[in-house]
């Protein structure tokens, strides 16, 4: 369970403002609970050994820190910690050994890093030189536990193989036709980069990832069940799952229906405010896909309590997919919900719809925006954007593929 506490005030009539009031608040940081598990190096994120084969933990340390961290930047404090096994309890209370060899705890503000010594094994520099594949700044993705399960340890393994892949691969391009840029390989005198000045390179699917995530996607697919409320939600969580979120009549129910080649599996409607209750589909026993009531316009205040919910405690949640119109670009709902995800560390990734509408030209005009925009703030975004068309069909394989690698499938 996150941490994440607030009062709630409803000022508003879009869900997507009222959870800003009610749960962007201010966020806790519980001290009987795990320090985080990673660390992000220049060399991307690198995982800190669990309690069973680290160092135990230092509580003085992590005030102390905490204490640092409010100094550099008060403001722009953002801690969270999530539910602690209770295994790590006792570690949090234990002394911390006396050697002094090792690498750093990391605990990050947004724009200010404080580092304090733990004990630990000596960072592993073999992978350099070095690419900054992500968005977040040193510590806060890192915020949730990493476990193997976990969608940022996914997103983690996607990331260190796409930066292999890239390694190996010299001819791989540069740079995308958008702003999307590798960021120098150089190292530089700075511990950790502050900022990333542009969108990380990423390269999509291959050619057989994409063949094997369109095949998939050609399982028999079926509607679950329709919930309002938590206890009312499917109660399997062995399969992953992974949810659309987005302003209403953005083309969530479209999308759910494009990817799993069903067009009346899911009731889409030209009005907004169609979808009303989370949905639940399942595809071939392996994936289950979540189409959630739409955010702004002609959404409903009790809707974002119902979904917030939902995102915050679901298990089994490997990705949200949060669809944006490129024609309008990032609205101010959008980021409301890209922080609230941020501040639980939950892994997202944004999808642009309606792909067909726009001439080629304008459709990367606006992503290179959009792009500019995510760099900025956004923390646990999966560093790549997608764009899609259910009338038309396209980019429909790259997302089959993207949420087969967040769900960690094994086709
Ligand atoms: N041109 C075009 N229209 C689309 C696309 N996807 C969806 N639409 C249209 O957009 C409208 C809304 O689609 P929905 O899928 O119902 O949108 P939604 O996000 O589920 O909307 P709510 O349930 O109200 O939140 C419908 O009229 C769709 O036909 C697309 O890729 N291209
Ligand atoms: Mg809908």
């Amino acid at each position: 369970m996150t941490s994440i506490t607030g009062t709630a005030r409803k000022t508003a009539s879009s869900w997507g403002t009222v959870f800003y009031h009610n749960y962007i608040q201010p966020v806790s940081l519980q001290l009987n609970q795990a320090p985080s598990r990673g660390v992000r190096t220049r060399a991307g994120f690198r995982r800190i050994p669990s309690s069973q084969d680290r160092a135990p933990y230092n509580r003085s340390s992590l005030t102390e820190s905490i204490e640092g961290a409010t100094q550099i930047d008060k403001a722009k404090t953002s801690i969270i910690r999530t539910e602690v096994p209770a295994a790590n309890s006792d570690s949090v209370n234990a002394k911390a050994p006396t050697s002094t060899s090792g690498s750093t705890e990391v605990l990050s503000t947004r724009r200010s890093t404080v580092h304090r010594g733990f004990p630990t094994t000596k960072p592993d520099r073999s992978d350099r030189p070095i690419r900054i594949v992500s968005l977040a700044p040193p510590s806060l993705e890192s915020s949730r536990p990493v476990t193997s399960k976990s969608p940022a340890f996914a997103d983690q393994q996607h990331q260190q193989q796409e930066r292999s892949s890239t390694h190996k691969n010299s001819k791989a391009p540069s740079s995308t036709p958008s702003a999307s840029t590798t960021v120098s390989t150089k190292p530089t005198s700075e511990k950790f980069p502050k900022k990333l000045q542009a969108f990380p390179f990423v390269p999509g699917a291959t050619k057989n990832e994409l063949s094997k995530a369109h095949k998939f996607f050609f399982s028999p697919a079926e509607f679950v069940k329709s919930a309002t409320n938590l206890s009312m939600i499917p109660d399997n969580t062995i399969i992953p799952e992974v949810a659309f979120v987005g302003r209403s009549n953005i083309g969530k129910s479209s999308l759910i229906n494009g990817l799993v080649n069903r067009n009346g599996l899911v009731k889409t409607s030209s009005k907004p405010g169609h979808t009303r209750m989370m949905n639940f589909f399942k595809l071939g026993d392996k994936l289950s896909l979540v189409d959630m009531p739409g955010y702004g316009w002609k959404s409903r205040d009790e809707w974002g309590g119902m979904i917030i919910s939902y995102l915050q405690n679901r298990k089994n949640l490997r990705r949200i997919y949060i669809l944006v119109d490129p024609s309008h670009g990032l609205k101010e709902s959008d980021t409301q919900i890209m922080k609230l995800l941020d501040s639980s560390g939950l892994s997202y990734q944004v999808v642009l719809t309606k792909m067909d509408r726009l001439s080629k030209t304008k459709y990367s005009a606006a992503k290179a925006e959009i792009e500019a925009e995510l760099v900025k703030d956004a923390i646990c975004c999966f560093p790549l954007v997608l764009g899609v068309s259910s009338k038309t069909k396209d980019g429909l394989d790259e997302l089959r593929a993207a949420i087969v690698k967040a769900g960690q499938l094994t086709l």
